[in-house]
């Protein structure tokens, strides 16, 4: 089974347009747990350009699902991570500038960074994902740090998709595979859509987690938010 992580920070950011409260982060969660997402993610960026760190405070309580909390390792970050100790942690290497997410690490030359701070946060009994390419030696450097998932960073697949699913897939494939045989959970994020999260379902034999966030905000616009958790639950059935 593939589980549906609703990414909120776009929530956030129509919110922090406005400086109020609407709309409520907190209850757009909880609306999207009960629609049936299995998990909700936010990414606390440095900036709280969308998500801040009191997001992350008022969401543990009450969310019941698995709760994601994605960013750089830095010490407000770790610190904010080891004070909420969520069911998981998504370690990515993002500019404290980046438009958004757009690397996945360098799982060999960051290699003792990255040990150190997952054995810190497995320590407090969070599971670990950390954001990589689809390339076979970053996924063997992953697995040298301890951590107990790969996060596939799915922007390159979906730029390339439409033209070729086959040619976009390959590389994940083959990435997913060797995550497998090293014994490594698979999670996979950044730019899935209604349009090719079935087919990457498809193609990643024990794809154990989506995290969605951006395409489907901009669907639920038009399409409804309950309606479209069940669209993108329907493509992972
Ligand atoms: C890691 C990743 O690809 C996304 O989870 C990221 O959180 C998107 O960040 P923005 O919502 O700031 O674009
Ligand atoms: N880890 C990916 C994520 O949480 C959401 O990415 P996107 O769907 O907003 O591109």
């Amino acid at each position: 089974m593939t589980k549906l992580s609703v990414n909120i920070n776009k929530i956030a950011t129509l919110r922090n347009a406005r400086g109020g409260n609407r709309p409520d982060v907190v209850q757009a969660a909880l609306d999207c747990e009960r629609f049936g997402a299995q998990g909700i993610t936010v990414h606390p960026r440095p900036d709280e350009r969308h998500i801040r760190y009191q997001d992350v405070l008022d969401l543990k309580p009450v969310v019941t699902t698995e709760f994601n909390i994605e960013g750089n390792p830095t010490p407000d970050f770790l610190e904010l991570v080891k004070k909420v100790k969520p069911e998981q942690v998504t370690l990515v290497p993002d500019a404290p500038d980046a438009i958004t997410s757009n690397a996945g690490w360098d799982t060999i030359k960051h290699q003792a960074y990255l040990k150190e701070i997952i054995s810190d946060l497995k320590a407090i009994g969070t599971r670990v994902s950390i954001f990589v390419d689809p390339v076979v030696e970053m996924v063997e450097g992953a697995a040298q740090t301890g951590t107990d998932r790969i996060e596939l960073y799915t922007e390159a697949y979906a730029k390339n998709f439409l033209q070729d699913p086959a040619k976009a897939i390959a590389p994940y494939a083959a990435a997913a595979q060797r995550a497998v045989a090293l014994g490594l959970g698979i999670n996979a994020g950044h730019d899935l859509d209604l349009d090719n999260l079935k087919y990457l379902k498809q193609n990643i034999p024990g794809l154990l987690e989506v995290s969605i966030g951006h395409a489907l905000i901009c669907d639920a616009l038009y399409l409804g938010l309950e309606n479209t958790v069940q669209l993108y639950l329907r493509q992972l059935q």
